[in-house]
């Protein structure tokens, strides 16, 4: 007797991918990696930022007044002698000033020695006492918070973990995220011949998933070959496993087979969805690549299918994994009546003219023209809606 299976409702696979992802561990990285993670750890600076007093010019450190004798550089000055010093140098013992070179100038002495004199360029009272001088301490002192924990890693967040001496910073966990594209048919280049199919998927897929909080460690395509798509899944390092295509029962479908045999469990089998139907969500057993549990979302081939069942399963799923928010939907009213379509949510890409979201054309499955002009995706309900009807929708994440 056939198997009777029942679909996911929409809104419960969503939950579903949420909810079953345990949040990935915290991890050391070198500050270079760290950009855009949240810091699980606070920063101190290890010493007085600045930690030495120095020049904030190319000129000369001075003492007292003009004119100055000159004395080699690093010697402590007494009143009436310079130095010269650079824009960062460490400032001698005794400097009260730094002259900018623009307002000195250097002459010889009766005695054919060289003196420095205020240039007609000095500004009147040049030089200040302690001016451009940069004073140790003044941007922090050893010891103080610079980064709390939860700052969010920007650049210059990471380079003043850098300045406060930091070499690897505490940061909360990203899920590492591997791609396998399946399907003999699929090429990679060029102009696709009958029966072959150009890759719409590696060119972008990835950066989707960078978007939605993973950290991409490759990607590839696999041919229809159950040995082959077995093995790719059993030895990813991965903790999310993202295959497009091979959903289905043919006989060149292999990912359920393939799940199966690693001893996975499918926690969603089909949503019921359009497009987007054969969506999968399993669990993958740890394979002592020093994951923990391992997911995979399984998007159907078809283009437009493949992008929303990543919005139904992946995006949540990645939330999760980051401890961040379920993905929320937003409201908008319906531009055009909808007819109903019994048992199934359909997620149809819409364009916004005057607060109200009418469905683009060229939506369907194996389609992409409509999702590229798209300003969102509404999901329409199975009763469907009437006109200025308020419909929820989900944001796209390139549009963020
Ligand atoms: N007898 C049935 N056939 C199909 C059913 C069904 O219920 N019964 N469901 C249809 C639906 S809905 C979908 S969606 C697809 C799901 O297909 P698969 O996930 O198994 O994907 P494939 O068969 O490998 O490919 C489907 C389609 O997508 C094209 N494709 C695949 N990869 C790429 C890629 N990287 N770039 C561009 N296009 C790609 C592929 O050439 C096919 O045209 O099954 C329906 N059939
Ligand atoms: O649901 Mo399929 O996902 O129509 O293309």
């Amino acid at each position: 007797m056939a198997e009777i299976h029942l679909k996911h409702e929409w809104a419960v696979a969503r939950q579903i991918a949420y909810d079953c992802a345990d949040r990935v561990a915290e991890e050391s990285l070198p500050l270079a990696a760290a950009l855009n993670r949240v810091l699980s750890e606070a920063v101190f600076s290890a010493q007085d930022i600045p930690h030495f007093d120095s020049s904030a010019m190319d000129g000369w450190a001075v003492n007292g007044s003009p004119p100055w004798i000159f004395v080699s550089a690093g010697e402590r000055l007494f009143p009436g002698q310079a130095s010269a010093i650079l824009t960062g140098g460490n400032l001698p013992l005794g400097a009260k000033a730094v002259l900018r070179s623009e307002s000195g100038l250097v002459t010889t002495d009766q005695e054919g020695l060289p003196v420095l004199n205020l240039s007609p360029e000095a500004k009147p009272g040049e030089p200040r006492s302690g001016q451009h001088i940069r004073r140790s301490g003044q941007e922090a002192s050893a010891g103080e918070l610079l980064l709390p924990v939860g700052t969010e890693l920007s650049p210059p967040a990471l380079a003043l973990a850098a300045l406060a001496g930091a070499d690897v910073l505490r940061v909360s966990g990203r899920p590492r995220v591997e791609l396998f594209f399946t399907g003999d048919e699929v090429i990679g280049h060029g102009i696709p011949e009958v029966g072959q199919v150009r890759d719409v998927f590696s060119p972008q897929l990835a950066a989707v998933l960078e978007s939605l909080g993973g950290t991409v460690l490759g990607q590839r395509r696999l041919s229809d070959d159950l040995l082959e798509t077995t093995e790719a899944l059993e030895k990813s390092e991965a903790t999310v496993l993202i295959t497009t295509g091979g959903t289905g029962s043919s006989s060149a479908d292999h990912l359920h087979t393939a799940i199966s045999q690693l001893g996975g469990e499918l926690l969603i089998d089909g949503v019921a969805m359009r497009p987007g139907g054969p969506s999968i969500l399993a669990t993958l057993p740890a394979n002592g690549a020093g994951s923990g549990p391992r997911y995979l979302v399984g998007l159907p081939g078809n283009p437009l299918a493949a992008f929303m069942a990543l919005l139904t399963l992946a995006e949540p799923l990645l939330a999760g994994l980051n401890g961040e928010q379920r993905p929320e939907t937003f409201e908008l009213a319906a531009g055009v009546a909808i007819e109903p379509l019994a048992g199934r949510t359909r997620l149809m890409p819409y364009r916004e003219l005057y607060g109200l979201a009418s469905p683009v054309n060229k939506a369907e499955a194996a389609m992409l023209r409509g999702l590229a002009e798209a300003d969102g995706v509404l999901i329409m309900p199975p009763h469907g809606v009437r006109m200025g009807e308020p419909v929820q929708a989900l944001r796209l994440p390139w549009k963020l």
